[in-house]
């Protein structure tokens, strides 16, 4: 790791020991709880002695009254503190909770729009464990061990020998316990890794269920996932098999060094160096005194999965930091301004856009064409903010797109992506991008995209639930109320990529219509297409090829340029996708004609 990402994941490690200490009230009153509670815990201790060395010595039946009263009274106030703990630790688990996971949600998103590889969940299931590991049984162990010396005193005070041999215990359990760590520690590391692997693949690849039973590639798949999964198995036996060896003689030799506490005591007070009532009492106390000592051995075992959630969380926070708030201009009236673009996708610096320079007044519609591969999707991805300039600018009105708040320049954009993506819920809440819900902009966009209708067919019109990713619609649907969710609540911009891919020829016609009522509401419009149709309703064209601007200008020069054969011949093969070729119709010599001849035709 580099000098400058140790600095960014030590920046994010702050933040998460920023968020648990924004929580130090909440610490200190649990600290302080903890400390009334184990000096309550002497109690048992204490009462036995009382009983053997007082009152059976006495027969005092007074004495034992008052002390059984005073013992209950102890019991009573530390159930009540135990309780009143446990709640400041919901409290305390659910703000870290609330102070944490927007912003991890956020980082997912980055990463996923960023890479668009990363399991969206694994952040928030890391932030969980780390949430029940700092909030959990292993923080009552934290707050209950230093009070070990105090247990520890008072059994030097009963007898330094009876100390000694509690120490001595001690350090042996607490030996055995970090063994058991050493040895379980990689096996445990390696099934981590491959059960979120394993588990990653399955989901990924379950959800595309209908193409796994369409080309019979379940035991294919079955098996990639298996050889996995027995791998996480295999190396969770091996962790467990050693687990449970240590473990056996762990509780082997902590019953051994309790009864021989006692054995000790019994030794002492046959050479009448301790009374029988500290005999017991010193064999309570180390029982209690080791409960924290276990219990932080039970959280070493966790330790190492829970440092590589704290460990991945941090590289993602690190990487990903707070969204830019940016600033929330004016509304614009919708002038697209892009200077000497040059992109790449997030993830790499090899440009597949370069030197884009073109200005679209406020109002008019762009169409972008090309060849497969050319550039128009990353174009419509720039367009949009979704990917930012390596070099150059992408401005609306004057404002350059990246300086804008992310949130405030969404909803003055609209974007139909190539791969249409709904999310579950109902149609009205996907149309309303899932903001607050304003039934007539619902309706308006609706209406807007020529699918008003088409849903009230469904069966709870705007109220049918969608499944994940829109099931539930068909393709040509999916389109179109997506088609609907670029238009919610008229946005300044609107690009569409490819908005026809999946219409039939009616849907061609409502499209052609859709345009037209955007260009009435003086809507910028970016459209890329293959299709031809379209270009009457254009007023500027642009011809992509290989990622670079091969021709600008209004519609019909442009058309002009490619049929007086002044196009160079890559911008003509751009304008001739292959797979056009049998519905329009044949090229001419210079290849131009299946755009040309429609719009003259028109
Ligand atoms: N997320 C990505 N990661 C890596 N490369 C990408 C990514 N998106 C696009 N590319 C690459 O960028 C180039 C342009 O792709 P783009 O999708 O923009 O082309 P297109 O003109 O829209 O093609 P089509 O008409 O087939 O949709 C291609 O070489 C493609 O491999």
């Amino acid at each position: 790791m580099t000098t400058g990402n140790a600095r960014l994941a030590d920046q994010a490690r702050g933040e998460l020991a920023r968020a648990l200490l924004s929580y130090k009230r909440s610490f200190i009153h649990i600290g302080v709880f903890s400390g009334v509670i184990n000096i309550l815990m002497l109690a048992p201790a204490l009462y036995m002695l009382q009983v053997y060395d007082r009152v059976l010595t006495s027969n005092n039946t007074m004495t034992l009254l008052m002390l059984s009263l005073m013992v209950i009274m102890m019991y009573a106030l530390l159930g009540a503190l135990e309780w009143v703990r446990s709640l400041v630790v919901l409290r305390l688990s659910t703000g870290f909770d609330r102070t944490l996971a927007p912003r991890v949600y956020d980082a997912a998103f980055s990463a996923n729009l960023k890479s668009g590889k990363l399991n969206a969940a694994q952040p928030l299931e890391d932030l969980q464990q780390l949430r029940q590991f700092a909030t959990g049984q292993s923080l009552f162990a934290l707050f209950d061990a230093p009070w070990f010396p105090v247990y520890l005193l008072v059994m030097f005070m009963f007898h330094p020998l009876l100390g000694c041999f509690a120490l001595a215990g001690t350090v042996i359990l607490m030996f055995v316990g970090w063994l058991n760590e050493r040895m379980t520690r990689p096996h445990l590391q390696q099934a981590g890794f491959l059960a979120m692997t394993s588990r990653r693949d399955a989901s990924a690849n379950l959800r595309n269920a209908e193409v796994i039973a369409g080309m019979g590639m379940l035991a294919h798949l079955r098996q990639r996932w298996a050889t996995q999964h027995l791998g996480y198995v295999r190396e969770q036996n091996l962790a467990s098999a050693r687990m449970s060896a240590i473990q056996g003689w762990n509780k082997g030799l902590r019953l051994t060094i309790q009864s021989l506490a006692l054995g000790v005591g019994a030794w002492l007070v046959l050479q009448h160096e301790m009374t029988a009532g500290m005999m017991i009492a010193g064999s309570i106390l180390l029982g209690r005194a080791l409960a924290p000592i276990d219990q932080l051995i039970g959280a070493s075992r966790q330790w190492s999965s829970v440092k590589e959630a704290e460990k991945r969380l941090s590289q993602l926070l690190a990487e990903f930091p707070p969204l830019e708030t940016g600033m929330d201009f004016p509304c614009p009236a919708g002038a697209l301004n892009v200077e000497s673009l040059t992109a790449a996708p997030p993830t790499q610096t090899q440009p597949v856009l370069r030197g884009i320079d073109f200005t679209l007044p406020a109002g008019e519609t762009l169409v972008i064409i090309g060849s497969s591969g050319a550039g128009k999707s990353s174009l419509a991805r720039c367009l949009v903010n979704a990917w930012s300039p390596l070099r150059g600018c992408v401005r609306l009105d004057d404002a350059p797109m990246t300086q804008w708040r992310s949130e405030a320049l969404g909803a003055r954009i609209g974007y139909l992506p190539q791969d249409v993506q709904l999310f579950a819920g109902s149609v009205a809440e996907n149309i309303a991008r899932f903001g607050d819900m304003d039934d007539s902009r619902v309706m308006d966009a609706a209406q807007m995209a020529g699918v008003h209708e088409l849903i009230l067919q469904l069966p709870e019109g705007y109220q049918t639930l969608l499944g994940e990713n829109g099931m539930g619609l068909s393709g040509g649907q999916r389109q179109r109320v997506a088609l609907a969710r670029a238009l919610y609540d008229r946005p300044r911009l609107v690009v569409l990529d490819e908005p026809n891919a999946n219409l039939d020829q009616a849907g061609d016609a409502m499209l052609a219509q859709v345009i037209a009522r955007i260009k009435q509401a003086q809507i910028t419009c970016v459209v890329v297409t293959h299709k031809p149709d379209i270009l009457k309703q254009a007023d500027k064209l642009m011809v992509l090829h290989s990622g670079t601007q091969a021709d600008f200008g209004p519609t019909a020069e442009v058309m002009q340029r490619i049929q007086r054969g002044n196009a160079p011949a890559q911008q003509v093969s751009a304008v001739r996708p292959p797979h056009l070729n049998s519905r329009v119709t044949p090229l001419n010599r210079t290849g131009s004609a299946d755009f040309t001849q429609r719009r003259e035709g028109a």
